[in-house]
């Protein structure tokens, strides 16, 4: 490959030749996240005699007719720390926005992106320097509550349950979505009590989060990539690490306070009272201590917060998830023990993108917002994958949708 090209140049998907009719972005600590609609612009309207989308959409304004306007929503991430590999991949594909910008000339017009995130500030200088574009910025925990109602109502079995290897998904009643707690473990994690569309309070957060993870786990067993570390984690095991409550008592529960002997009682214990040095632990086993202190911690915090509010659904998004099953199982146990059962933990199929959906959503200058804000996007159950990212970090995933405007 030319060194000179970026990564990410020559090497897009087929669907990316059409053309991007709408993009928004969520810049993180850890991650950038893209999410846009394509469409071929030969087929993308229907029942509309053959006339361009945008000549639909105009027509259908102000009338009772339907425009449908098929194609897909892509998402996409990078490592905001190569956040050029992002400009690049945006400078490669042909973004048409609003139906009547081309972005052959960076500079000679400017284009607004709607963008969220930490990055959206950092970055708007950069994005406008190289590539013309203004990003739009919207607040990030708005965007996250806009995104996830978006996607909960939207995307059929967007949300599941993750128990002792099993997922089940669970189809959400629109008029029994409220209240729930929404817990983002991003770089950090914040938790938001959701009761309705635009209606949350941010309740809490804690800075031990999906980059706490990957940032001690990359001190501590020199992975060299985040899915290396995770990867590891399946591997290991953390009872050669972490203090069980066996090791303090004797081999025997503490039954009078509930706990069998298998429970950790100190994550990373059991170091202080072996004569090693890090060399002599096994990165797996360092890995597996780290991921479930951290996703225990986030599951009992989450639920304490759930408690003080009477909720009794806990949806948990971002990418420190990565549908990791080890993660999704450790949480669910976290919040099923300290819940006594009363507190169920769910997933999302587009856990890290809530953010990047939120922005795109509210879009309030091109037509497409015009077309999605009154209407569902329906997409074919059977084009969802079952993971939405599958290990690869420039991996992919889009969902088939119509839009309908009426
Ligand atoms: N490929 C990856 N590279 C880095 N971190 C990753 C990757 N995949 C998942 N993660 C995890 O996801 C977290 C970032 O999640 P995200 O929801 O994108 O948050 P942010 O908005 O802070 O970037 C990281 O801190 C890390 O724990
Ligand atoms: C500052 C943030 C909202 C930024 O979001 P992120 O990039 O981590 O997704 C988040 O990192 C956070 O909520 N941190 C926890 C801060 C606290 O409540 O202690």
């Amino acid at each position: 490959m030319d060194p000179r090209k970026s990564e990410n140049e020559g090497n897009l998907d087929p669907d990316q030749s059409g053309l991007i009719y709408q993009m928004a972005l969520d810049i993180g600590g850890s991650l950038a996240k893209l999410v846009y609609f394509t469409y071929d612009e030969d087929c993308a309207i229907e029942g509309k005699d053959g006339m361009s989308p945008e000549k639909a959409v105009a027509k259908s304004k102000g009338s009772k007719s339907c425009a449908v306007l098929r194609g897909k929503l892509n998402f996409k991430i990078f490592e905001t720390s190569k956040i050029n590999d992002c400009l690049e991949f945006i400078k490669s594909v042909k973004l048409r926005l609003g139906g009547c910008q081309r972005q052959e000339n960076p500079g000679s017009q400017a284009i607004a992106v709607k963008a969220t995130g930490g990055g959206a500030y950092k970055y708007t200088d950069l994005f406008k320097e190289r590539l013309g574009i203004n990003l739009d910025k919207e607040d990030e925990m708005d965007c996250l509550v806009a995104g996830a109602n978006f996607l909960l109502k939207a995307v059929h079995q967007e949300a599941y349950t993750y128990m002792g290897g099993q997922k089940q998904f669970m189809d959400v009643d629109h008029n029994d979505l409220y209240p729930y707690l929404l817990v983002s473990i991003g770089s950090g994690v914040s938790m938001i009590k959701v009761e309705g569309d635009g209606k949350f309070e941010r309740v809490s957060g804690t800075s031990i989060g999906g980059g706490t993870f990957w940032g001690l786990g990359k001190l501590l067993t020199k992975c060299k990539n985040f899915d290396e570390l995770l990867e590891l984690s399946y591997q290991g095991n953390n009872r050669v690490i972490d203090m069980l409550v066996g090791d303090i008592y004797g081999g025997t529960d503490y039954s009078k306070i509930g706990l069998s002997s298998t429970t950790i009682a100190s994550s990373f214990g059991k170091v202080i009272s072996n004569d090693k040095e890090i060399e002599d632990y096994k990165a797996e086993d360092i890995a597996r201590s780290l991921l479930r202190m951290i996703s225990n911690n986030i599951g009992q915090i989450s639920y304490l917060n759930a408690l003080r509010f009477g909720l009794k659904r806990i949806f948990f998004g971002g990418f420190f998830i990565r549908s990791h099953p080890f993660t999704m199982d450790t949480i669910s146990v976290a919040v099923n023990f300290w819940s006594k059962g009363e507190a169920k933990a769910l997933f999302l199929q587009h856990e890290g993108f809530l953010g990047a959906m939120g922005a795109f959503m509210s879009s309030d200058q091109h037509e497409l917002k015009k077309l999605l804000e009154n209407k569902a996007v329906h997409q074919q159950a059977s084009s969802i994958k079952a993971c939405a990212i599958a290990g690869d970090l420039h991996g992919d995933e889009s969902i088939e949708c119509c839009v309908y405007s009426v």
